[in-house]
């Protein structure tokens, strides 16, 4: 059965998310600046498993579609691995995009650049399209009251041990009374919801007092606009409207680590709010004390207030978090064990956790097929391999003896009936999918054995799992105590 559209539109700016992701990388950024930025996502066909993407002119829709279509293809089935088609138009300026793409970390002119940050831009979903006559001045104003995703509320938080501090203290900031401290700073890894939780004191400020102005930006931005602001010799716009906002937020402050001008101005743009008695919202992935190449009156200032760390979610959190997440999808039926084997396995961060998430819904929708613990395990395969404890070829060799009742040393020996080669194969077979030996490496293990007779054996499995169901569920059965 097909979802209802509501849901797809739900699941699609992750994956066009993920997919601009992997073209960057692919196509490199001069291509994907010059070609594919400017790509919006304008339509799927649940149907036919069709993504049309609409992008601002003819010319660059024909010289996109003639020579990048088969990246845009890869890059699509790489996310969702059933869309039979990426169709290149040019965008009607009277439809609405299916997702507004929100302007993109662009690096700064002035200060030394640094590689862009690895985790993927954050979307704005549903923001109005801008009116085609609007001015410079208005669009600006307008694109800060629709920065906030309305998703990263604090209803959507979930809490636990992990984040409960940093919880408390943001909703307490959002509140607007009296305040206690000033500035807030968030620190903590990548992925674990700093950014959520400002953005729901973002939302919350402004919905018990409609009448203030909040502001919220990376701090790659403000470097880049404070720069570009220098180069139009027009600084004074760029610190009025951040010194005149209510509650102004940073986010991921160690990225102007280096970059002295911009600090500079950083430092008296935190002053002048503080001073102003506004309210500020810090956040960096670490402590002020481990912040490196950043002022150290910058550091003296972000610790006198609140300085709250936000933890890597424990096993609790995470089943939370994905309950909650599934109470979003009330199509999805997600069995019990899955959902504990994602808590249990994605433990690297809560970002990995709803992109495992959102892909197993994704794919089993699109290939219209169960959510079992076969499915999840296959559609995860590369996030399990990575996040899964290191396994080895011995470790292999020492469970396949034990499930067929035979010694190790049959896994190294010459003998060549078949109640020994075939277990030494699928041995072979599981040490090529689970751990991330060589084939050449593989074979010596297996008594100094020819890497072809390593290619052989993986060949002979492959065919056997689809011919031979006793040696398909064997297999079956031993992947899932490695993954499990
Ligand atoms: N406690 C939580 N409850 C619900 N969702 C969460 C929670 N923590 C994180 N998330 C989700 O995880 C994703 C990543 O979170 P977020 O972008 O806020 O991370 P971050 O800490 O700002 O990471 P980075 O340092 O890379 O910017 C978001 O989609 C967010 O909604």
């Amino acid at each position: 059965m097909q979802p209802p559209s509501q849901d797809w539109a739900s699941l699609l700016p992750a994956a066009w998310s993920e997919a601009r992701q992997i073209l960057r990388k692919k196509c490199g950024s001069r291509t994907f600046e010059s070609w594919l930025k400017s790509l919006m996502l304008a339509d799927f066909d649940s149907q036919k498993k069709i993504i049309r993407l609409a992008c601002p002119s003819e010319f660059m829709a024909n010289w996109i579609s003639s020579h990048l279509s088969d990246e845009l293809l890869l890059a699509w089935r790489t996310v969702w691995p059933g869309i039979a088609e990426v169709k290149v138009s040019v965008r009607n300026p009277e439809s609405q995009p299916l997702l507004l793409d929100v302007t993109e970390i662009e690096l700064p002119l002035g200060d030394q650049p640094r590689p862009l940050p690895k985790k993927p831009a954050k979307k704005k979903q549903s923001v109005p399209a801008t009116p085609k006559s609007t001015s410079p001045e208005k669009k600006a104003e307008g694109e800060d009251q629709n920065q906030f995703e309305e998703r990263y509320n604090f209803d959507n938080f979930v809490v636990g041990k992990a984040n409960d501090l940093a919880y408390r203290a943001a909703c307490t900031f959002a509140e607007g009374g009296k305040l206690d401290f000033n500035p807030l700073f968030l620190y903590g890894g990548t992925g674990l919801g700093k950014t959520h939780l400002m953005h729901a004191v973002g939302i919350e400020y402004l919905k018990r007092h409609p009448n203030s102005t909040a502001l919220y930006m990376s701090a790659e931005k403000f470097m880049y606009d404070f720069v570009a602001s220098m180069r139009a010799k027009d600084t004074h716009s760029f610190k009025a409207r951040l010194r005149s906002a209510d509650l102004l937020m940073i986010d991921d402050v160690q990225f102007i680590a280096g970059k002295d001008s911009t600090q500079e101005e950083f430092f008296h743009t935190m002053n002048e709010v503080i001073t102003a008695g506004r309210r500020l919202v810090i956040s960096a992935d670490r402590s002020p004390q481990d912040l490196e190449r950043i002022e150290s009156r910058i550091l003296s200032r972000l610790s006198w207030g609140l300085v709250a760390d936000v933890n890597p979610a424990d096993f609790e959190l995470r089943l939370n978090i994905i309950l909650k997440k599934l109470e979003a999808m009330p199509q999805v039926s997600m069995p019990e064990d899955i959902v504990f084997f994602l808590a249990k396995r994605i433990c690297t961060n809560v970002r990995e956790l709803e992109g495992a998430l959102n892909r197993v819904v994704a794919y089993a929708t699109l290939s219209n097929r169960p959510i079992n613990m076969d499915f999840v395990t296959e559609t995860l395969a590369d996030l399990l391999r990575t996040t899964q404890q290191r396994v080895t070829v011995e470790d292999i060799q020492k469970r396949v003896c034990d499930h067929y009742h035979l010694k190790l040393a049959d896994m190294s020996s010459k003998r060549r009936d078949r109640v020994i080669a075939r277990p030494r194969q699928v041995a072979m077979y599981l040490s090529k999918q689970l751990t991330s030996r060589s084939l050449p490496e593989i074979g010596q293990r297996f008594g100094g054995r020819d890497h072809t007779t390593v290619i052989h054996a993986i060949r002979q499995i492959e065919k056997l799992r689809i011919t031979d169901e006793d040696v398909d569920s064997d297999v079956r059965l031993l992947m899932r105590q490695f993954e499990g």
